[in-house]
């Protein structure tokens, strides 16, 4: 109750402000985690996440994204999203690890409508989406990246990318799943997310993870001129094709969204579940010392 009425609260915020910047010209709304830009070509907004220090996704930061997304579907002059990242080397560190670890049953489930909320709007969107991966990108940050039309990352080996939940101890969702073999095939999906894989530049465009792959500073240019030949399609035949290829994908979700969050919460709460969290956090504060 208190999250939706901070959600009305925000979006009602931002639609102001929005509307204020857009007579000063400015084009550019916020909020604490994610930044959007709509100048640069017409039509088109980058949208930055800003979630120092790994844009871990955060019950607020995905909140924050859903309501800047929705405003953005809701503005017709808006035709494409460039999707990156403010932090410096970290596209995003996936779904918050202390959103799952910790908690009560009720915030799991709490967490786990949201993280779909942001998955459907996401991988539904009729906008065109490109991400522009300029930095890491495991699990729930590949899933970000994988909803989109289009994905260039920065050539730079110390960046990777892949859906590695196993290496947590737990189990991609079948949705997660399902969006993986729509886009590298059954037989890399299935050795990849077992193995949780996470990819370097190179092979992650050898397997189809990302479609194209350039040096570092110029991840945005190139973001912008795909942008610019997926813009020269008529809305109308692009979003139906778009549609018709993902819509049984997310259907499929739609369709048992309630039980998706039962097995999740009763999933993250086991004992088991837990200390195999509790051992990978304490493993990502080791490798610091
Ligand atoms: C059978 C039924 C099944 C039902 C379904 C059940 C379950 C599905 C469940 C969940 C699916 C989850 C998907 C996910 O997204 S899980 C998250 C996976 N993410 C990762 O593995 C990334 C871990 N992080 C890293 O590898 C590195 O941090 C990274 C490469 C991103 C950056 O490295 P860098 O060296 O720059 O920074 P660090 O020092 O490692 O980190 C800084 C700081 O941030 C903390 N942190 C990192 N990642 C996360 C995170 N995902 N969530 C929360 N916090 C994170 C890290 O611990 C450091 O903290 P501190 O020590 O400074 O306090």
């Amino acid at each position: 109750m208190a999250l939706a009425a901070a959600r009305r609260l925000l979006l009602h915020a931002g639609s102001r402000l929005g509307r204020r910047e857009a007579v000063d010209g400015a084009r550019r709304f916020a909020n604490k985690r994610v930044l959007v830009e709509t100048e640069g070509p017409a039509g088109v907004a980058v949208m930055k996440l800003r979630n120092p220090p790994v844009n871990s996704l955060s019950l607020e930061c995905l909140t924050e994204f859903t309501i800047s997304l929705e405003k953005l579907e809701n503005d017709k002059s808006i035709r494409g999203v460039i999707l990156t990242s403010e932090c410096p080397g970290i596209f995003s560190a996936g779904l918050d690890l202390l959103e799952m670890y910790g908690r009560n049953p009720a915030h799991y489930a709490e967490y786990w409508k949201n993280v779909q909320e942001l998955w459907l709007r996401l991988y539904t969107s009729n906008m065109i989406l490109v991400s522009a991966i300029n930095g890491a990108s495991p699990a729930g940050g590949c899933l970000l990246a994988l909803c989109c039309d289009y994905r260039v990352m920065a050539d730079n080996p110390k960046y990777t990318i892949g859906l590695n939940e196993s290496l947590l101890g737990i189990v991609a969702p079948f949705w997660f799943k399902d969006m993986y073999v729509n886009t590298i095939g059954h037989r890399e999906a299935e050795r990849a997310l077992q193995l949780g894989t996470l990819f370097p530049p190179a092979e992650a465009l050898k397997v189809g993870v990302v479609d194209e792959l350039v040096p570092e500073d110029k991840v945005h240019s190139k973001a912008r001129s795909v942008m610019a030949k997926w813009l020269a399609i008529p809305d109308h035949s692009r979003q139906l094709t778009k549609n018709m290829m993902r819509k049984a994908t997310a259907d499929n979700l739609i369709k048992q969204r309630e039980a998706d969050i039962q097995n999740f919460t009763s999933f993250i709460s086991k004992d088991s579940i837990q200390k195999s969290l509790h051992m990978y956090l304490e493993k990502l504060k080791q490798k610091k010392g």
